[in-house]
């Protein structure tokens, strides 16, 4: 496993990373999650995320591979330009 850096704000490790969201309401959450789905469609790298009202909780992980790979710290930057 080749050093990965993982982007400030984002917990753990050779797994996957985590990031919790928090909006003003469900709205605005909703609004982010829409945002980041067409990311991950663009980059055919999807998230595993839960959303309760304005909390948006994220996950990612490379499937493919078993664990954490470029792609997911790739799609943890391009989510945190969306905040
Ligand atoms: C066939 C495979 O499902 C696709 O290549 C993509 C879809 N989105 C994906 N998303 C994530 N997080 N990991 C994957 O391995 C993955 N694979």
């Amino acid at each position: 496993m080749t050093y990965m850096e993982i982007p400030e704000g984002w917990s753990g490790g050779a797994d996957a990373i985590t990031r919790q969201f928090k909006f003003e309401n469900f709205s605005q959450a909703w609004g982010f999650m829409t945002r980041v789905a067409l990311l991950a469609e663009a980059a055919n790298h999807h998230p595993d995320w839960r959303n309760v009202w304005n909390r948006v909780d994220i996950r990612l992980t490379t499937h493919d591979a078993g664990g954490l790979t470029q792609k997911d710290i790739d799609l943890a930057r391009a989510i945190d330009k969306l905040t």
